[in-house]
């Protein structure tokens, strides 16, 4: 196996990204009130036109704003909810992780003190993007009762506004818009129905390549809200189950990129909205841990090593370099016994392998491997 030359450090990209579960399904018979017990996803069809990650389908989120930790927001959150948290559960014991980046710096808030936290800007951000991605609205009215710490209960999004693509333009063209739609609606961002899930960052493929520090967070919705793509970034959109999701990848109806192959198949550990919903109050406070997957390229296809994993190295020289082997995926698994990785036979073919334990009481994918008639 081959080890990093030296290249220089990438310039990241702070990220937000929202995974919308919303149930769907008939209702229980017996308990019709009750909401439907299966999900679906929402995955957005990026166009064909962008930059990166061209035709992928990817949850909705993007780049975070300058206006997504304006004070500005402090005086629509008033008067029931305040800095630094507006409510949302006590910060998180920091904890040391690999990898520091170059471009790690303190909370937006540390440096201007007017500023909002990170924890709530990106869910800000998150929610924006939905919004100019998708046309969901996840706002919540001001008059509503507040609730400190996450939302007891699945809830829904806010039915579009009829100028609504009006509205989508403004905030497209300039994000502090955002902020004024709020206002004009009497909402917040619903902030606190957006739970922690995970964070991944863009794994090395070539030097001066695109790089984002992408938190991901996930939100239950009782039942799906209209979508409506923008036609621009996202060109299309489907609500599929992790399993109808895992197999549009595999028959080629639809390309996901490693970490959205990675979430769907998490995802698929949930049987029901309120189990996945119940596991995100549960693990409230356990906060999100960011991975960097390093890229092991083979003779046949490739590997992305996952912290945890007897391959993974934490050491920085990875964020800037890849490993490379002559050896085939088939040797390679037959060598080890400790995996925490994605498989990539070929572009619409992944495996996952899972035999380390968790940490910090999150939940990993099942072992997931396709069918050798389909490699
Ligand atoms: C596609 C792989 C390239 C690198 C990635 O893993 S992309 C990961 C994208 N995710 C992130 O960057 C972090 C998470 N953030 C997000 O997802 C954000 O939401 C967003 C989408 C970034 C926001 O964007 P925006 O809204 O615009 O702000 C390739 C790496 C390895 C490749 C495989 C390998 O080379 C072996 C085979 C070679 C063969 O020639 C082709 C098939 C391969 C399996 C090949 C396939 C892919 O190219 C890779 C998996
Ligand atoms: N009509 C269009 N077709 C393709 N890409 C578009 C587009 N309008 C905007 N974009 C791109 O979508 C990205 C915005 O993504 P987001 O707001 O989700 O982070 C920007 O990419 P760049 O990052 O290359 O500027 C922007 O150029
Ligand atoms: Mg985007």
């Amino acid at each position: 196996m081959s080890g990093p030359l030296r290249s220089g450090p990438s310039s990241w990209r702070r990220a937000a990204s929202v995974v919308l579960a919303a149930g769907w399904g008939r209702p229980d018979p017996a308990a019709p009130s009750l909401p439907a017990a299966g999900f679906r996803l929402l995955l957005l069809q990026r166009s064909q036109r962008q930059g990166f990650l061209p035709d992928a389908h990817v949850f909705p989120g993007g780049v975070l704003d300058a206006a997504d930790s304006s004070a500005d927001w402090q005086r629509l959150f008033a008067p029931h909810l305040g800095p630094p948290r507006f409510g949302l559960s006590s910060a998180l014991p920091s904890r040391a992780a690999f990898p520091v980046l170059p471009g790690d710096r303190p909370d937006a808030a540390d440096s201007d003190p007017a500023a909002l936290l990170d924890d709530v800007a990106l869910r800000i951000c998150a929610i924006r993007e939905a919004f100019e991605e998708a046309g969901v609205l996840l706002l919540r009215a001001r008059g509503a009762q507040p609730h400190s710490g996450p939302a007891p209960e699945p809830g829904c999004a806010l039915a579009p506004p009829p100028d609504l693509e009006a509205w989508r333009a403004r905030v497209r063209s300039d994000p502090r818009h955002f902020l004024h739609l709020c206002a004009h609606l009497d909402c917040t961002p619903d902030i606190w129905a957006l739970h922690d899930w995970s964070a991944w960052l863009t794994p090395f493929t070539r030097p001066g390549g695109r790089r984002f520090d992408t938190a991901f967070f996930l939100c239950c919705l009782r039942k799906p809200p209209t979508a409506c793509p923008d036609m621009a970034e996202m060109v299309g959109y489907q609500w599929l189950s992790p399993s109808e999701a895992t197999e549009s990848f595999l028959s080629k109806e639809i390309w996901l990129a490693p970490p959205q192959f990675y979430e769907i198949r998490r995802l698929a550990n949930f049987a029901s909205l309120s189990d996945l919903h119940k596991f995100c109050l549960d693990h409230a406070l356990e906060g999100r841990e960011r991975w960097l997957p390093i890229t092991l390229l083979t003779a046949d296809g490739a590997l992305q090593l996952l912290p945890g994993d007897e391959l993974y190295l934490e050491d920085s020289d990875y964020l800037e370099n890849s490993l490379s082997t002559e050896k085939k995926i088939e040797e390679i698994m037959k060598e080890g016994k400790k995996f925490h990785r994605v498989v990539m036979h070929d572009r619409h073919l992944y495996s996952i392998h899972v035999t380390v334990p968790t940490k910090h009481k999150h939940v990993y994918p099942k072992t997931y491997v396709v069918a050798k008639s389909r490699v």
